[in-house]
């Protein structure tokens, strides 16, 4: 069989690249750099790729928006793309400087940096280091932290810093001025891996699950819009999850981009799988039809988050 091939927002060294060397680490698996979340969606749908690894939440900054509206798929661009799989990687970021530019380290800082490269998603996970060290500098938001780190090592007249990772300032050749300055030492995004649902060569999961001795359960993600003026139809929707004995773990929701203040709800849920429940997510998309306007089946995966992480 020819190499996966898997797309992950790049350039190189992006947590996101991390995310993929990892979940696909024992599969010698293509890696694909993309520009952007789209671009690793449309090659998954296009299927020029495999799977694509994307992140969706943070542990300190929560949801990946920008995830949630190609999830939306308002235009229908990517009708076969489901949910796979999850990964977990812990993130831990450092602030990164053009080469020999501080020779003092972080002891010896004059507070001369003037802007910030970063992606929108770690602002808010370094958000106790920034207020302290860097109150009112330039912030630019880049396409990823890698993207960052590769500007600082090409610039040459600014005094700028990238938040990225340690593996960005080794592929970068930019120098760690100070390391894990994210919030929270436990800081961990969640990937959601994609695989086109027409494409037989990913009907078998390619990717290591992690070695579980617990009954993993299986997570299914759904989104759904719903009549707004109709009183108790999210009720009656959220109602369908219960009677199935899908448990509800998370709410996300979109601007619908139809009218404004309506919604489209991303409904992730859980299961035990056992012979009783094998058809619960058919009758809860079955009992959905019923109660909403549009509905969605974006995939059932096994769960890969550790019992200690609740
Ligand atoms: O910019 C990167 O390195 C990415 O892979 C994106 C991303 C994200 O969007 O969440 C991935 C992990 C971290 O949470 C920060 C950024």
């Amino acid at each position: 069989m020819a190499r996966l091939r898997v797309a992950f927002l790049g350039p190189a060294a992006s947590f996101s690249h991390q995310a993929a060397a990892e979940a696909f680490g024992k599969t010698s698996a293509e890696l694909q750099p993309c520009v952007s979340f789209a671009e690793a969606f449309a090659a998954v749908q296009q299927q020029t790729a495999d799977y694509a690894v994307i992140p969706c939440e943070n542990s300190t900054n929560g949801s990946v928006v920008q995830t949630l509206d190609l999830l939306a798929d308002r235009n229908g661009l990517y009708n076969d793309v489901k949910v796979c799989s999850e990964y977990y990687l812990t993130v831990h970021h450092c602030l990164l400087v053009h080469k020999g530019s501080f020779p003092s380290g972080w002891a010896g800082y004059d507070g001369s940096i003037t802007k910030l490269y970063t992606h929108p998603q770690a602002w808010g996970q370094c958000d106790t280091f920034l207020s302290r060290y860097f109150k009112g500098v330039e912030r630019q938001d880049v396409s990823s932290t890698s993207k960052a780190a590769e500007i600082v090592s090409k610039e040459t007249a600014e005094r700028g810093a990238a938040i990225a990772s340690r593996f960005a300032a080794e592929h970068h050749g930019v120098d760690v001025l100070q390391e894990n300055i994210e919030d929270r030492a436990d800081n961990t995004t969640r990937f959601l891996i994609l695989r086109n649902v027409l494409a037989e060569r990913t009907a078998q999961l390619a990717v290591e699950q992690a070695a579980t001795n617990f009954a993993a359960s299986h997570k299914t993600l759904i989104s759904f819009t719903i009549n707004h003026s109709s009183p108790g139809a999210l009720a009656d929707a959220l109602l369908i999850f219960k009677a199935h004995g899908l448990n509800l773990t998370s709410i996300n929701t979109r601007p619908s981009l139809k009218r404004a203040w309506q919604y489209i709800f991303f409904v992730e849920c859980a299961r035990t799988p056992t012979d009783e429940n094998k058809d619960a997510v058919s009758k809860v998309l079955t009992g959905l039809r019923n109660v909403t306007e549009s509905c969605r089946d974006l995939g059932t995966w096994e769960d890969q988050s550790s019992p200690s992480r609740g």
